[in-house]
Order: C-alpha cells, then sequence, then structure tokens
C-alpha cells in the first residue's frame, strides 16, 4: 500500500512540482497517473523511492513513513521501471535480470534461476535471450527485461515511469496487455506514470488525472470518462470519451444474445424444422461438451434435408471474443470479419453473442451506473430503452 499525505514539493529554484498531495493506492491495485507534461508526476513517482524528498506531508509505504527507511533498503522493495530501461550494457540479459536479487544477497544460482523464471514470464525465453546482450534486442525486448528486471526480487510495490513509451503503438499494445495479465497473477501494488490517457484508462484500476501539481480527479476509469469532475479533466480525457469507454467496459454474461443452437451430431433435417419452426436463418453450433464449433445456414441444413449432420454442414466462427474482454475488442471482431455478432466464450464453452444492440445497451448501462455510483448490474433494462 501507497499513502501520500498532504505531499508538496517544491524545487530550490522556486518550482512548485506538486502540492497538497493526498491518495492512496491501495494493496494489489495500479493506479496510473496521467497529465500534460511538466504537471509533476515523476516527481510524485520518485518520492516514493526517495530519488527525490518531499517538501512537506509524507509518503507511507505499507503503513510505514518512508522517511525513517533507509533508501537503499527501501529501494530492494520497490521495483522500478523506466523508459530508457537502464539495462547494463556489459551484462547478459539473465545477469541484467538478476541484478536486485544478487544486490540482496542471493545466492548466484539462486538469482539466475530466478532470472530466467522471470525472463519466461514476460515472454522471452531464457535459453535464446538470456546470454544475449542489451543491444542484441528490439526495444520491446528491451522493455520486457525492464520489467523482469524490476520483478525478480519480488517487491510489493511497483514503480513505473512511462514504461512502454518507447516503442511502437502495436509492440505498444501488446506489452501493455501481456503487462495487465501478468498484474492479474503477480498482483502488485503499482504506480504507472503516463501521459497518453489511452494508456492510463487501459492499465489503470483508478487514475489520478493531474493538473498543474494537483489531482483533479481521482477515480475509476469508467467514472473518469463517463462524469469528468472538472472542465479541465473532460477536456483532458477528449471529446470522445464514449469511445475511449469501449475500452474499459467489459462483456458481461448478462449483456449476451442466447442464439439458436444445432448440436454437432444432430440430423441436418432435424435442425432445419426447429430453425424454421423458431424463424432463424442461421444456428450456432456446439460439441457435446457445450463447446463452440462453429455455425451453421438454415438454409444450407434445409438443402441437405435428410443427408448428412449439422457438422457436415457446419462453417467456421472466427469472430469471438472471451467473456470480461473489453467492448472494444469485440467491436474490433465484428468490423474485422465483418460479422453481425460475435461469440462470446468462457474458456472453450460458448455463452452466447453479442449483438451490436447489445453492445450498445451494455454501454449504456455502464454510463448510467458510473452516473448513478452502483454496480452496473443493478441498472434495470428500462432506462436504456428510455434513454
Ligand atoms: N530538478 C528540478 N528543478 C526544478 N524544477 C524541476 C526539477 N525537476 C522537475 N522540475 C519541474 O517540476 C515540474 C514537474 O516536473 P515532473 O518531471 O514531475 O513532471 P511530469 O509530469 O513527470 O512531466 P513529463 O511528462 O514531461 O515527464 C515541472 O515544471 C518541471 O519543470
Amino acid at each position: 500500500m501507497i499513502r501520500f499525505e498532504q505531499v508538496g514539493k517544491v524545487y530550490p529554484d522556486g518550482t512548485t512540482a506538486v502540492d497538497e498531495l493526498s491518495f492512496e493506492v491501495a494493496e494489489g491495485e495500479l493506479v496510473t497517473l496521467v497529465g500534460p507534461s511538466g504537471c509533476g508526476k515523476t516527481t510524485t513517482m520518485m518520492m516514493v523511492n526517495r530519488l527525490i524528498e518531499p517538501s512537506s506531508g509524507r509518503i507511507l509505504v505499507d503503513g510505514e513513513d518512508i522517511s525513517g527507511v533507509d533508501p537503499v533498503k527501501l529501494r530492494r522493495r520497490i521495483g522500478y521501471v523506466i523508459q530508457q530501461v537502464g539495462l547494463f550494457p556489459h551484462r547478459t540479459v539473465l545477469d541484467n535480470t538478476a541484478t536486485v536479487p544478487a544486490l540482496v544477497g542471493w545466492k548466484r544460482a539462486r538469482a539466475r534461476e530466478r532470472a530466467a523464471e522471470l525472463l519466461d514470464l514476460v515472454g522471452l525465453d531464457p535459453k535464446t535471450y538470456g546470454s544475449r546482450y542489451p543491444a542484441q534486442l528490439s526495444g520491446g525486448q528491451r522493455q520486457r527485461v525492464g520489467v523482469a528486471r524490476a520483478l525478480a526480487a519480488d517487491p510489493p510495490v511497483l514503480l513505473m515511469d512511462e514504461p512502454f513509451g518507447a516503442v511502437d503503438p502495436v509492440v505498444r499494445e501488446r506489452l501493455q496487455n501481456e503487462f495487465l495479465s501478468l498484474q492479474a497473477t503477480v498482483r502488485k501494488t503499482v504506480l504507472m506514470v503516463t501521459h497518453d490517457i489511452e494508456e492510463a484508462v487501459r492499465m489503470g484500476d483508478r487514475i489520478a488525472v493531474y493538473g498543474a501539481g494537483r489531482i483533479e480527479q481521482f477515480d475509476t476509469p469508467g467514472a473518469v470518462l463517463g462524469a469528468p469532475a472538472t472542465p479541465y479533466v473532460a477536456r483532458f480525457v477528449g471529446a470522445d470519451r464514449g469511445l475511449k469507454r469501449l475500452s474499459v467496459t467489459t462483456i458481461e454474461p448478462e449483456d449476451l444474445e442466447e442464439p439458436p443452437v444445432a448440436r454437432l451430431d444432430e440430423p441436418a433435417g432435424r435442425a432445419a424444422a426447429r430453425l424454421g419452426g423458431a424463424g432463424a436463418r442461421w444456428a450456432v453450433v456446439l460439441n457435446g461438451e457445450g463447446d463452440l464449433h462453429g455455425w451453421v445456414a438454415a438454409d444450407a441444413l434445409r438443402i441437405a434435408g435428410e443427408h448428412g449432420t449439422v457438422g457436415e454442414l457446419a462453417r467456421r466462427m472466427d469472430a469471438w471474443v472471451p467473456v470480461g474482454a473489453p467492448l472494444k475488442q469485440a467491436f474490433s471482431e465484428m468490423l474485422q470479419h465483418d460479422a453481425g455478432w460475435v461469440a462470446v466464450l468462457d474458456g472453450s464453452r460458448f455463452l452466447g453473442v453479442l449483438t451490436p444492440a447489445k453492445l450498445h445497451e451494455a454501454l449504456r448501462r455502464s454510463v448510467d451506473a458510473d452516473a448513478r455510483g452502483v454496480a452496473r448490474d443493478e441498472v434495470p433494462f428500462d432506462s436504456v430503452a428510455d434513454a
């Protein structure tokens, strides 16, 4: 847990970088600090590992006032990832990753074993990359080593300053997603600085939107996008905040429609009759376990008649997303496959389909939920129809 209590920083030349900052990052939470250049984000972050000392107020890490903690010991409990990564150029990737464990006195073999584990965790095969030097890696791979190194001694707290800033947008999005799934397992207390509102929204459990040296709003991404606290925040998040909201609203089982279903081994004629009765033009095809196999057109079933099974006529279904994925992913799948709906799966089990109408409904409900400060499933459907 990281807690700021009325923290201020005035540099010797009189610049007030931050003023009266009070906020908390809960254990296992990822908070993003976002705002324009020079608003005090980096100053805020560097006060946590005492690379910068506050002028007033105090900062607690795990309940302890850090002004009384030896900075070197403090930094060993706090992983630090920066944009320029800062790898040692003459040390191998494995040795770079093992730096902190070695510093805190682990035996060399254990430190290297741990480093290999961590490289694996961030998606770099230690056999291939462990013996390389930083110059022999791509920008994205170097960033991954930076993350692995920060995690190597298993610190409870992680500070990340524009950690994915130095790579192109495609690699950046991949690194962000990889880090989010990593965070779902390691559950560190993370403070991340970014100037990119998209990144802040995608990564943060909560976001602190900075104005000049002050937090203008500290809330969940949904609330910041749905109900900006000040005109400044509204301008900062942008006029397309409704679109950004697609990235932070997840697909829930109650958003789904249940389309007609046919079984893989079902005779075509029987499925055709059932679909015809229901006036359906297509059905989702499942296997005996309820896993998604594909889809089948009612016309194809009718033409086949008594010959053949659903399985023989089924087509592959490319447009699918996992439950819990952001609505944006579903929308993107629909566009990419020119599909009017996407299948939603839990593992391989089919849960239902998301249609454009349902997607719109889910978005409306999340806006209403934020406006009322309640959970999304507490918002009745009526409010959608009325809206
Ligand atoms: N050592 C220093 N001496 C004087 N002023 C400083 C010093 N370091 C930073 N500042 C000033 O403090 C303010 C906050 O800087 P800080 O680096 O925290 O901003 P930031 O939000 O991280 O910006 P960026 O996104 O550009 O990195 C700025 O006005 C900056 O010029």
